[in-house]
Parts: C-alpha cells; sequence; structure tokens
C-alpha cells in the first residue's frame, strides 16, 4: 500500500532531538516502587517495542510518558523539550505533548461515525469545525479510509478499524505514537497480519512509535529496537536480530525461549568436548545452535517428548540428557520416546557468568 506520503526520513531527522528521551525515571505507587531509573530513547521515524512480562511496568512507563502519571524523579524530554521533571516542577498536560495514543482493541466508540470517532478528540480540545473536518479527512486519507468517513466501525473490516485508531492518533498532527498494547485481544493469525500492518502504517506516515506489548513476535517485527523490562528496570535495550544471538542475561534467553539454559558445575561444561569460559555459570543452548542428527552422531542425545505439525514443519519438544526441556523445528515427524542426536555449533552457544535469577 502507498499513501503517498513521503518517508520522513532525511538529514534534519538524523540529527534532530530523539522523538522520546527518558532519563532516570522513577516512579512509586504509595511504598511500591514501579519504575527504578529507567533510561531510554526512541530517534525520530522509528519503532521502540517495551516487551517484558505482566506487571513489570510497561504500561506505567508509556502511561508517564504520556502525562497520565507523574513520575517521583527523572526527566522526560519530547523533541528535545522536557514535559516532565519534578525536580524542576515541569509537568506538561498530556494533550500538549504532541503525542497520539493507540489504545487495546483501537477502543472505537461504536455509535459515532468513523469521521467522529477521528475527530472527537479534536473537539473535545476545541478545535472549529471547520478546521476539525479537514485534520479528519486529511488522517482518514493518510490512512487509506478517505472513502469510509460516514461508516460505522462496526461496519469495517478490524484492519480497517486499526487504521481508524491510527487516524485518530494522528489527526492533531502527532508524529509520536503511543501504542498499548493494540492487539492483545486478538487471535494469533489476525494478530499476525495487523502486525504487518502497523509496522507499514508507522513507516509510510513516517510515525516515531513506542508500542507496549508482552508478545515478543509483536516485538520483534514491529520494532527496530526492543527495551526489555522487569521489575521496573530496562535489562536490555537491541535489535531483535542482537536480542536474539546475545541475551545479556539469562532470564532473558528463558523470557525469549531462545532455548535451554544448562548449568556449569565445577568450570565443566554441560556439553561433551566442549570447554566452559572461565567464570561462566551457565550456558545458553540456544535453538538456533542446535541440529538434529543420528543418535550416535551429536554431542547430545535427546529424547522425543512431544511432536506437534505446525504446518510448514514439525516442532519437536526434546528433553536433554539431565532433564532440560528443549523445543526444535524439525522438517521430519518423530515419535513420541525416540531417541535423537543434536549437533552443537560452538561458536552459537551463549555463556553466562551469573546465576540464573
Ligand atoms: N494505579 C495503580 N496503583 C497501584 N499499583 C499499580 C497501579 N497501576 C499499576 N500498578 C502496579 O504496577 C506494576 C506495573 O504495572 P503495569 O500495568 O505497568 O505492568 P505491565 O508490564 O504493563 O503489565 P501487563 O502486561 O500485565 O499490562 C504492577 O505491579 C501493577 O500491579
Amino acid at each position: 500500500m502507498n499513501l503517498g506520503v513521503t518517508r520522513f526520513e532525511n538529514v534534519a531527522v538524523a540529527t534532530a532531538e530523539p522523538a522520546i528521551a527518558v532519563r532516570g525515571l522513577h516512579l512509586s505507587y504509595g511504598t511500591a516502587k514501579i519504575l527504578h531509573g529507567i533510561d531510554l530513547e526512541l530517534r525520530r521515524g522509528r519503532a521502540l517495542a517495551l516487551l517484558g512480562p505482566s506487571g513489570s511496568g510497561k504500561t506505567t512507563l508509556l502511561r508517564t510518558i504520556a502525562g497520565l502519571e507523574a513520575p517521583d524523579r527523572g526527566e522526560i524530554a519530547l523533541n528535545g523539550q522536557i514535559v516532565a521533571n519534578p525536580q524542576r516542577a515541569i509537568k506538561l498536560a498530556p494533550e500538549k505533548r504532541g503525542l497520539g495514543m493507540v489504545f487495546q482493541d483501537y477502543a472505537l466508540w461504536p455509535h459515532m461515525s468513523v469521521a467522529r470517532n477521528v475527530g472527537f478528540p479534536l473537539e473535545m480540545a476545541g478545535m472549529g469545525r471547520a478546521a476539525r473536518e479537514q485534520a479528519v479527512m486529511r488522517a482518514l486519507d493518510r490512512v487509506g479510509l478517505g472513502a469510509m468517513a460516514q461508516r460505522r466501525p462496526s461496519a469495517l473490516s478490524g484492519g480497517q478499524q486499526q487504521r481508524v485508531g491510527i487516524a485518530r492518533a494522528v489527526a492533531s498532527g502527532a508524529q509520536t505514537i503511543l501504542f498499548d498494547e493494540p492487539l492483545s485481544n486478538l487471535d494469533r493469525e489476525l494478530r499476525e497480519s495487523m502486525v504487518d500492518e502497523i509496522a507499514q502504517l508507522v513507516a509510510e506516515l513516517g510515525l516515531s512509535a513506542l508500542y507496549v506489548t508482552h508478545d515478543q513476535s509483536e516485538a520483534f517485527s514491529l520494532a527496530h529496537e526492543v527495551a526489555v523490562l522487569r521489575a521496573g528496570q530496562i535489562a536490555q535495550i537491541a535489535t531483535p536480530e542482537d536480542l536474539v544471538a546475545a541475551p545479556a542475561k539469562p532470564w532473558i534467553a528463558e523470557f525469549l525461549r531462545l532455548g535451554a539454559i544448562l548449568p556449569v558445575t565445577r568450570g565443566q561444561a554441560p556439553l561433551p568436548g566442549i570447554v566452559a569460559p572461565a567464570g561462566a555459570t551457565h550456558v545458553l543452548l540456544a535453538r538456533r545452535a542446535l541440529s538434529i542428527c543420528q543418535p550416535e552422531e551429536g554431542q547430545l542425545r535427546a529424547r522425543v517428548l512431544r511432536c506437534l505439525f505446525r504446518g510448514d514443519e514439525f516442532q519437536l519438544t526434546l528433553t536433554l540428557h539431565g532433564g532440560a526441556e528443549i523445543q526444535i523445528p524439525s522438517p521430519q515427524r518423530a515419535s513420541p520416546g525416540n531417541e535423537l542426536g543434536l549437533h552443537v555449533a560452538q561458536d552459537a552457544l551463549r555463556w553466562f557468568h551469573e546465576p540464573t535469577t
């Protein structure tokens, strides 16, 4: 889909202030510390996903950036303008921050037309009718829905409803959009096609996007970079490829289901013929480091626990000697109980120097 919009990438953008800069952000609810010293940056025209388990503080961070929650300490700057800094008594109201928001399930009002859904926040902000109508039509045209302005949301497909949500977020002229788990209640197949569409739309409209999700495939498909949160702290910010190749902590590898984490005992790697680096406490036996072979040919033996047909391949759940489980794709069906060999690519092993937390 080409929406006829020039891509928002030029020299000025490359040198511009980041769309969002968060520095040393702390937030508590009563005595409960929710965010502890968050630092992150979203460059203009880029997409950053906040990924983390339930309760890690993703939504709270998003809401704090939006101005819906007030931090105890730290600073938030949008395009170089400081919008929150309690030490300096700076607190810009949410509607003055120039951000657009797309909520869970798009949060469209069913009794209003598509145009009214998009225009309602502008009406609330006091924009006059003529200017509003113009802004609404421009936003709907940008997302390719100009012809649907008078329909009710229920007369649109899921993908079109999503585009109405995005039109509403950009109608005020916002170039930075915060997405709060917009796809969390959809089934997997629909979610995958919607993720595709969001990624395309964000790129074509030249938006900067901060995207909250607990679904890693969503984060990986959408974002240039992923920030992994746990217990109110960012444990790692990296591109999806780097996260998979080099997770910073064993728990990140576990959370991303990259493979099996095996302990290194008394300097002995749990893999025959492989010497652990000095001080290593754990090794990630990543799926990408393994290939299936005959039992006598590999460095490891594994027993098939389950075999699921996934349409284009089988997914095997294997138990390794010692009890660790690992899931691995296979072009062939394998029967539960059978023994397989695993060849280990040593250069794809990831060693850790700390206990699993
Ligand atoms: N208004 C509130 N008052 C007190 N505690 C809150 C409030 N809102 C959130 N919390 C707590 O803050 C922590 C972080 O919540 P948050 O919703 O930001 O997590 P999340 O990572 O977005 O989780 P999820 O994926 O389940 O939405 C949780 O422990 C939650 O219980």
